[in-house]
């Protein structure tokens, strides 16, 4: 198969700030028109990488690439104006005294008068707010601000687009909201862009892939599904969506017996017969059936709307979690039949 260049390449890239390395031996690969995500908790680098990728961070090691042109080595680092990186960052960063218009129009000085005009209408139709091109910032909602900064960075049609926790001052609802609609204006422009966040409903609302960042380093570059139901790491299946582990004994290479019944896993580094395992399981892999002869004790429950969150306490004592639909109300202490229903799980060493 033709292998084609990516269209944004790190290369064992090493960033530090005085004597602290921030990470070292940094990789990862984004293919055009594919939105990737950087998602980690606060403190482990994912601004900075992004600051090194827009060019106001020096490289200490390594290679920077975008459409296979060398932008960051060391002691050489494209100025971030030549780059042809649009940002967008948490605090919009609009000039409060510059129409919607004049703030779309600042990156596109190289256009006539009529070219800018034409351009600015059209990516403020994109975004949905050519009505509001003649107010100011203050005058607008903070999901609009955004959607202004997003036509900003686009309007100068760069090759990538960089995106700092855009949507964290929003409030939640509006969040996932806008989220959705930014990787919907996005994927119809074939843009190319890197989200960083720490918000992981951001992350799988906007990326095709994912890298989970800690301390500095990838520990995994995946799908949301993946990282959801095929963590690589402990420390991923918890920093993911909720679960809790049980214990299991293998039997086979990919069957293993736990006090859930006889569940398929998938093979890892632990798969000898015999040894002991932790399971993740995930509320979505724990279905209610009341003709199951596997009883679970009711200790919270938790209504989210169409569904409740059961906390359910088994035999051994262990707790699981299960989305029941919200029709089925069971009340606390009250015992449910539960089936797991996950095509394979996933196995730890256990703790
Ligand atoms: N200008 C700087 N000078 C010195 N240290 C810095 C500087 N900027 C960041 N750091 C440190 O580098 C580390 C990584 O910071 P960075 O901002 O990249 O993390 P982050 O994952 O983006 O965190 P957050 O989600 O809180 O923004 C932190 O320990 C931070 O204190």
């Amino acid at each position: 198969m033709l292998k084609t260049t990516p269209l944004l390449e790190l290369d064992n890239i090493e960033c530090r700030y005085e004597e602290q390395t921030i990470f070292h031996n940094l990789s990862l690969s984004i293919q055009a028109g594919e939105l990737a995500c950087l998602l980690g908790a606060s403190g482990c680098g994912k601004t900075t990488a992004l600051r090194a990728i827009a060019g106001f961070e020096p490289i200490y090691n390594g290679t920077i690439r975008l459409n296979g042109n060398n932008i960051s080595e060391p002691n050489q680092i494209l100025s971030p104006e030549k780059r042809q990186i649009g940002m967008v960052f948490q605090d919009y960063a609009l000039f409060p005294h510059q129409t919607v218009f004049d703030n779309v129009a600042f990156g596109l000085r190289a256009l006539n008068k009529t070219e800018k005009k034409h351009r600015v209408e059209e990516y403020l139709n994109i975004v949905g707010l050519a009505h509001l091109s003649k107010r100011y910032p203050h005058e607008l909602s903070g999901g609009q601000q955004q959607r202004v900064a997003l036509a900003r960075a686009l309007a100068p049609r760069p090759a990538l687009i960089l995106l700092d926790e855009p949507f964290s001052n929003l409030d939640v609802d509006l969040r996932e909201r806008l989220s959705l609609e930014v990787r919907d204006i996005l994927k119809g422009q074939g843009m190319t862009g890197l989200l960083v966040t720490h918000d992981q409903h951001e992350a799988f609302a906007l990326g095709d892939k994912i890298g989970v960042m800690r301390h500095g380093k990838i520990l995994q570059w995946d799908s949301a599904y993946k990282l959801y139901h095929e963590p690589t790491e402990r420390y991923i299946a918890d920093f993911i969506g909720k679960g809790s582990f049980i214990k299991g004994q293998i039997m086979t290479k990919n069957q293993i017996e736990t006090e859930l019944g006889v569940v398929k896993s998938i093979p890892s580094a632990q798969s000898e017969i015999g040894n002991t395992v932790d399971v993740l399981v995930r509320p979505d892999d724990i279905l209610l059936d009341p003709d199951c002869h596997l009883l679970a004790t009711v200790k919270q429950k938790a209504f989210k709307g169409s569904e409740t969150l059961y906390t359910l306490s088994l035999p051994s004592g262990t707790q699981v979690f299960s989305l029941f639909s919200s029709h089925h109300d069971y009340p606390v202490g009250a015992q449910v039949g539960i089936r797991v229903v996950a095509e394979q799980l996933v196995t730890f060493p256990p703790t």
